[in-house]
């Protein structure tokens, strides 16, 4: 069957698939990283697009719950979902805020509302890491989450969810 994802392998590929990329902007030039990434692995995998770009990691989850809003409204449907953003630690506790609350907002809807969703958001203590993850030529955590997205929605479609 299409689309399966093999016993063994991390990723799978959809036969097709129209992903929405969900960007924070906070830090510019590692959100031109990450979402060359994952704009390469959905390219490479024959997947289609859109961007929305959003202030900063916190507004990612809220774009996703939108969209589905939006899909009830006019049948304009996303497969998957790509979250990209990077949180860089500051001096308060905000930086905790921000990185644990994007994401747990993020697993909250990827798992009550069973969504495909790819978390690139990188949480790093400083630039240097943040770099080292972002680089589609190094840890390309855009293109990962991309992947990651893919595959799930192949697992949704073998599971008939
Ligand atoms: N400090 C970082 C933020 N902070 C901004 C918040 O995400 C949010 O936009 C603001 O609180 C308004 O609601 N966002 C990042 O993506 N990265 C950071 O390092
Ligand atoms: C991740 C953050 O929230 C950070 O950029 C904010 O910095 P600060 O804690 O110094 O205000």
């Amino acid at each position: 069957m299409a689309g399966i994802s093999e016993h063994g392998k991390a990723f799978a590929k959809p036969e097709r698939a129209h992903v929405l990329i969900v960007e924070a902007r906070f830090h510019d030039d590692l959100a031109d990283a990450l979402l060359d990434g994952a704009t390469s692995a959905l390219e490479e995998a024959g997947a289609t697009w859109d961007v929305i770009t959003v202030p900063g990691a916190l507004e990612i989850p809220a774009v996703i719950s939108m969209a589905l809003d939006a899909a009830d409204d006019d049948g304009t449907d996303y497969d998957g979902f790509v979250a990209l953003g990077t949180v860089i630690r500051g001096d308060t506790y905000h930086f905790d805020i921000v990185a644990n609350e994007s994401s747990r907002a993020l697993m909250d809807l990827s798992v009550e509302e069973s969504l495909a969703i790819g978390n690139g958001i990188l949480t790093t203590e400083n630039e240097e890491q943040a770099w080292t993850r972002a680089k589609k030529s190094e840890g390309d955590k855009g293109g990962f989450a991309a992947r990651a997205a893919l595959t799930m929605i192949a697992i949704r479609e073998r599971l008939g969810a």
